[in-house]
């Protein structure tokens, strides 16, 4: 893991992945293709990209039950902890309708609605994420959405990995297809002869899966485009080095692009995570993509004060912070961007991953500039509500008609003046 200094923290920074010239002409080619062929397209394109040829790809019940049937009962216990925290923490989300009566009798307000359906992405490929079900499932549930629809890649044997299909299970979601990609997104946003269209699509992806969702978005609304997991940690003397390089490679191991940084004023904390990353990953399962996500998007930046340090972070504005200092409370004040932010020794970014209740879908690429996590707000949208009194439209009627007037919008002004019978 390379050392670098602070001037060299821009090489860093990513924007939002466009995909290559070729992903991009291929996503547009599989999108026109579900849109104009349905099932016959899905089907076609999960043979070429997942290697099975699925007849049915719906998920049954009794693949369902099966998959239930097959995994520990430890593990469903941990799953149905964790849907309870994460449930507990959106709870906290909800926020309501709300209406103001003014004294002349006029009512305004926002109404708060549900999205009638929402699509959810699992990713599959390299790894099967229970996690991720639980992390967009439980937020649209919690908005109020009546139908969830799942979809997510098959395995080269034609089934959905047991932990993904347990975790729907736990959620009451039953509405679940095999098949993943660019051919998902364009299934939920156009629909099929067996998939009714969706009115919003959530869950991160591989860049296929990224560009399809920037494709639809208009059509439906998307979340956000998730790129490569990230984690900055912000750390100094009173951090461990092992502590540190462990949640580091944490992150690496998501993919070969994932970026792991530490920022730190501590040179002798800076070789001790160093040393511990290069010994810890010799030993893990997933080296190949860990070595590569670490040699080219990993660093370590050494700052010559906190004050520096932090304004490094600000620069990066990571998915997932670690402040792992001796006020952390005091640094986090200073953070303006970051997606999650963890603090102090025991707040391992894997703990917000999997169980203590915040989302873990965030912005990535350094959009935490401006975006949020996904949240229940995702899945509702606002109608704005007017009710005006009497009282109301012949005070203000004039001053309405003559601002139409300025605008040069004859009809709005008559559409208020047609009622003046009744106000004068
Ligand atoms: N941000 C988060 O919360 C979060 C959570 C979990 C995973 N992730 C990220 O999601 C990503 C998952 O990626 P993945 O690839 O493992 O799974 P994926 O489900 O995103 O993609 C697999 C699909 O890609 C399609 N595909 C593969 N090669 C293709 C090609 N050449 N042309 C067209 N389509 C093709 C296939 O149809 C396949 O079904 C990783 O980057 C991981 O870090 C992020
Ligand atoms: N860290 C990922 C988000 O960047 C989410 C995840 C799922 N499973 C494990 N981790
Ligand atoms: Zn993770």
């Amino acid at each position: 893991m390379k050392i670098i200094q602070r001037n060299e923290v821009t090489s860093l920074k990513r924007s939002v992945d466009q995909g290559t010239e070729e992903q991009r002409e291929s996503v547009k080619k599989i999108i026109q293709e579900v849109r104009t062929e349905g099932n016959t397209a899905v089907k076609r394109f999960t043979e070429l990209f997942d290697g099975v040829s699925l007849d049915q790809w719906q998920v049954t019940e009794d693949e369902i039950d099966e998959a239930y049937e097959s995994v520990d009962g430890e593990f469903v216990k941990i799953l149905s902890e964790a849907a309870a925290n994460i449930r507990k923490f959106h709870e906290k989300q909800q926020s309501n309708s709300w209406f103001h009566t003014s004294e002349d009798g006029s009512i305004l307000g926002q109404k708060i609605t549900p999205v009638d359906a929402a699509g959810i992405y699992v990713p599959g490929g390299t790894a099967a994420y229970p996690s991720s079900v639980f992390m967009n499932v439980i937020p649209a549930q919690v908005a109020g959405v009546e139908r969830i629809v799942m979809v997510t890649p098959p395995g080269k044997d034609g089934k959905v990995p047991a932990g993904v299909l347990v975790s729907a299970k736990l959620l009451g979601v039953t509405e679940i297809y095999k098949v993943g990609g660019a051919q998902a997104i364009a299934a939920l946003a156009y629909g099929t002869e067996s998939l009714t269209a969706v009115d919003k699509i959530t869950g991160p992806g591989n860049v296929f899966v990224a560009l399809a969702k920037r494709e639809v978005f208009g059509d439906v609304d998307i979340d956000m485009i998730a790129g490569p997991s990230e984690i900055a940690v912000l750390a100094d003397d009173t951090a461990r080095g092992e502590e540190v390089a462990a949640d580091l490679l944490s992150q690496a191991e998501h993919d070969a692009r994932s970026s792991s940084v530490l920022v730190t004023t501590s040179e002798k904390l800076a070789k001790d995570v160093q040393q511990a990353v290069h010994n810890q990953m010799e030993t893990l399962p997933r080296y190949e993509i860990v070595k590569a996500s670490i040699e080219d998007y990993g660093a370590i930046v050494i700052c010559d004060n906190k004050k520096e340090a932090i304004s490094t972070i600000n620069e990066i504005a990571a998915e997932h912070l670690e402040i792992v200092t001796e006020n952390p409370f005091e640094d986090m004040a200073k953070v303006k961007h970051a997606g999650a932010i963890f603090l102090g020794p025991y707040s391992s970014e894997p703990v917000g991953d999997y169980f203590a209740g915040p989302n873990h879908v965030l912005p990535t690429s350094g959009t935490a500039r401006f975006s949020s996590p996904l949240s229940v707000d995702d899945f509702v949208k606002k109608s704005s509500v007017i009710s005006y009194s009497g009282q109301a439209l012949r005070e203000h009627g004039d001053k309405i008609a003559q601002f139409a007037r300025l605008e040069g919008l004859e009809a709005h002004a008559r559409a208020i003046e047609t009622r003046k019978g009744r106000w004068e």
